[in-house]
């Protein structure tokens, strides 16, 4: 089943309580919030303030993802502020294997991202342990990117190997996912969407979460 994880980066922030509330009616299985520390990235968007106050604002699941240095050193914010999964970067100068271990501690789900110019051994040593592997699909950092069609193979990889092991993780894409390119990446083996300007953009935003899903599902 594919699951889909729309992007706060793109909604009206006047207005995040109600546009969180529509994706729970679009029925969305996660929402992804996206961290930049205009160092890790060249952008700069929240923190764990923002999660704590959106927290009982909703029931969805918060799929955190962070794309900032040191992401050891804020787990624990992130953990209490209410996230359900936080995904960090490989290519962060925290210690992998100490931050899985962090995030594990609280209870929560852990996720590895990959920048499209990392391949997929650098993840492949974590598989048993990850309830996720994030490819990017653009290079993080903004929204509204055009989707990179030579992350293709590294979703499959990721898949093959997971598959290799017996574990039914999920493999999640970010970056230029519309109702075009889902498709390619769930033929691929990708199973979580991440999407921002193709729902927060769209006419009608509710609208295009089944849109999408169904999308990717078709190449099934
Ligand atoms: O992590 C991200 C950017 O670094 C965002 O999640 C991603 O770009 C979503 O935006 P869009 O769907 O518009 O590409
Ligand atoms: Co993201």
């Amino acid at each position: 089943m594919i699951k889909i994880s729309p992007s706060i980066l793109s909604c009206d922030f006047a207005n995040l309580e109600s546009e969180c509330a529509k994706m729970k009616t679009a029925g969305v299985d996660m929402l992804h919030i996206d961290v930049m520390d205009g160092h890790f990235v060249p952008n700069l968007t929240l923190g764990a303030p923002i999660v704590k106050c959106l927290r009982p604002k909703n029931d969805l699941f918060f799929d955190v993802h962070l794309m900032i240095s040191d992401p050891l050193r804020y787990i624990d914010d992130f953990a209490a502020a209410g996230s359900d999964l936080i995904t960090f970067h490989v290519e962060s100068d925290s210690d992998v294997q100490a931050t899985i271990d962090k995030i594990k501690s609280h209870g929560i789900k852990a996720a590895l991202s990959v920048k499209p110019g990392t391949p997929a051994e650098a993840v492949l040593p974590y598989l048993d342990q990850l309830d996720m592997v994030l490819v990017m699909t653009v290079e993080p950092g903004f929204g509204g990117q055009k989707f990179m069609a030579d992350m293709l193979p590294k979703i499959s990889a990721i898949r093959e190997r997971a598959n290799a092991l017996g574990r039914d993780i999920d493999i999640q894409v970010d970056g230029g996912i519309d109702s075009a390119t889902a498709p390619l990446v769930a033929a691929a083996g990708a199973n979580v969407l991440v999407a921002g300007s193709a729902i927060f953009g769209a006419p009608d935003p509710i609208a295009a979460v089944p849109q999408l899903r169904q999308a990717a599902q078709a190449a099934l």
